[in-house]
């Protein structure tokens, strides 16, 4: 879509909070590269933080940026870093290696911000992009190391891996090193590496003894970094001590980032070394601190008893591809099988409210077309179905949290967070895919009645949300070629359209083994994940208040899965110790002290 036809549709007044007065090539960038923004990307104006970052970044001063998901963060980085490396005289070569590396959490964002340089560098052929992420041929990507590659865009793991592997990868030039969605990285549990990938690179502030090898490696060329978030919060702290060297704040206040206090590690992030992670860091302590939402964004929560979870899920999806022909909506699930199991369930439940029979028709209940992107699939699937999404008019996306951040798929319209987010900032990011530079879109979170102080806690980050109307629009459904009006419907769960579509759901799984099996998983990593919450968040999930009978019907299951694995038993062991502890906590004090006898006995 053009700048111009963007612009269009914005809503009045929110495009000068989105643009800046100004031109590319007022900031200071190289003509040439102002037509590629222009003709590549049809960019004709900056945005704000873009007008506020670049000629900070020209100057070569470090910097953290801190913009609203969306805002355009990426040019805002790449093209000061492209309009430098162009200038070099003599000009630079395959054989120079590399200047610039990106370092971005996800294999999709690799993806996205490569395919981004391909169209910058157009006109600069002499500069080459590449990216090296896990998932990738090995070997593949040594080959092309060793031809040389200007600016690389790389995820951690297979960073380090090539940096400690690849004897050929040159990286003695290196001036500039990029943290985009810096946060995240951390929250993947990627500290330590980060540390090392700091220290081979030479690129630590305050630089240990005993790396004087790698260090002596690197030419002393001015070096540059920059971290970029929409959540730069306390989590960068130490990252950003470490990394930076009298950073410019660029969108950030002090409240949010206190570069003078004491030095810490990296915190209690997670243990993980995998590429990715489906969860947000649910260990990290979140900071208080309003975070920067798009202002056109509608932000709505939905409170449906857990037992009626699938149906209300796949009833608003429903109303929503109905009202609108050409609709993109991402999904957010906490869990690669829960993705796996509504996956199948929206691509081939059929459902027939019209006809009396509870299966007997052959019409699909949902008619958009589906997808599902999680870490567990083939990394060719993800990578087909990463481009499919970008480039369709219409469809719906299942995914897990590999698609939370800076993804960038244009026209998504709706963001359900059916399986709630943990972390404010992951609130922010998910919501952060839609409503994008000023457009239009639609947020909705599930909550189970139980849930709803986690709307508390995004308050404490000046995210506030209104209730969606459920039962109005449950009641817009033609029950057996009735309408139900609901006025005596207070609860989702007695909607007949509910009840109904409940009924079906389950003799549609019960019927298809193969589906049956998915629930089952879903349902047990599902209560795993919901024990996940650390923290506060914690109080609000609690695992012990589930009714799992409840939860199974979320799955369509008709009843709660006996025994499923060992995990699953010891989990339901933990749950019914925990219950016992409440009750005896409930008993009058005599009982109490018998009861902790006995425990103590056994
Ligand atoms: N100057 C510009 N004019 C028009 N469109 C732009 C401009 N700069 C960026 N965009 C577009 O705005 C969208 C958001 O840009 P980008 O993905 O860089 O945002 P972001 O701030 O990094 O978001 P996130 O925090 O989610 O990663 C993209 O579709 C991009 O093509």
């Amino acid at each position: 879509m053009s700048n111009s036809h963007k612009k269009q549709q914005l809503k009045e007044g929110t495009e000068d909070e989105i643009f800046a007065s100004c031109s590319f090539a007022s900031l200071g960038l190289h003509q040439t590269l102002c037509d590629q923004l222009r003709e590549r990307l049809a960019f004709e104006t900056p945005t704000q933080v873009q007008a506020k970052a670049i000629p900070v970044i020209l100057s070569g001063r470090h910097v953290l940026v801190n913009a609203a998901t969306g805002t355009g963060k990426t040019i805002a980085y790449l093209a000061p870093i492209i309009h430098n490396l162009q200038k070099y005289d003599p000009r630079i070569q395959r054989s120079d290696g590399t200047f610039a590396l990106v370092l971005v959490p996800t294999r999709e964002l690799c993806m996205q911000v490569y395919e981004i340089l391909q169209k910058l560098l157009h006109r600069f052929h002499w500069i080459v992009p590449g990216y090296i992420m896990g998932g990738e041929n090995r070997s593949k990507e040594k080959g092309r190391l060793r031809k040389g590659i200007s600016i690389l865009v790389a995820t951690p793991g297979r960073l380090l891996d090539h940096l400690k592997n690849t004897a050929s990868f040159l990286y003695t030039n290196l001036r500039w090193l990029i943290f985009d969605e810096a946060d995240r990285i951390l929250e993947l549990g990627y500290g330590k590496e980060i540390e090392e990938i700091l220290d081979i690179l030479g690129s630590r502030q305050s630089k240990p003894a005993g790396n004087a090898n790698s260090i002596a490696r690197i030419s002393t060329f001015q070096r540059q970094n920059m971290l970029l978030s929409a959540t730069l919060n306390e989590s960068v702290n130490h990252l950003a001590k470490i990394s930076l060297e009298n950073p410019l704040k660029i969108g950030l206040d002090e409240k949010k980032l206190r570069l003078n206090s004491p030095p810490e590690n990296f915190g209690p992030v997670g243990s993980n070394t995998h590429d990715e992670a489906e969860h947000s860091g649910r260990a990290l302590g979140s900071s208080d601190g309003d975070y920067n939402l798009p202002p056109q964004l509608v932000q709505r929560y939905i409170k449906v008893p857990c037992g009626s979870r699938l149906a209300v899920l796949l009833s608003v999806l429903k109303i929503l591809f109905e009202r609108e022909a050409t609709q993109k909506v991402v999904v957010f699930f906490s869990t690669c099988d829960a993705v796996d199991f509504h996956y199948s369930v929206a691509s081939e439940f059929k459902w027939q409210p019209s006809s009396q029979s509870e299966t007997g028709s052959s019409l699909l209940f949902l008619r958009s077309k589906t997808f599902r992107l999680h870490g567990n699939m083939k990394h060719d699937e993800r990578r087909t179905t990463f481009q499919a999404f970008k480039t369709v008019k219409s469809a719906l996306l299942l995914s897990t949290d590999v698609a939370a951040r800076g993804l960038d798929f244009p026209k998504v319209r709706y963001i359900i967070q059916y399986d709630s987010p943990g972390e404010a900032s992951e609130y922010v990011h998910r919501v952060g895919r839609t409503a994008r530079l000023g457009q239009r879109g639609d947020s909705l979170l599930f909550l189970q009645p139980g849930e709803t102080d986690y709307l508390q806690d995004l308050v404490k980050h000046g995210v506030s949300l209104t209730e969606y109307p459920l039962v109005k629009s449950l009641d817009s459904f033609l029950l057996y070629g009735l309408k139900h009006h609901g006025k005596r419907i207070v609860s989702a769960e007695m909607h007949p359209w509910v009840t109904s579509l409940q009924k079906a759901l389950e003799s549609f799984v019960s019927t298809e083994p193969r589906i049956k099996q998915l629930a089952k998983d879903a349902f047990v990593s599902w209560i795993r994940a919901y024990t996940a919450h650390r923290g506060e968040l914690k109080r609000i999930f609690m695992v012990k208040k589930l009714h799992l009978g409840h939860v199974a019907k979320s799955f369509a299951l008709k009843e709660q899965p006996s025994l499923v694995g060992k995990s699953f038993h010891k989990l339901v062991t933990k749950r019914k110790r925990a219950q016992m502890q409440m009750q005896k906590q409930k008993r009058p004090s005599k009982k109490r002290k018998l009861a902790s006898k006995t425990s103590t006995a056994g």
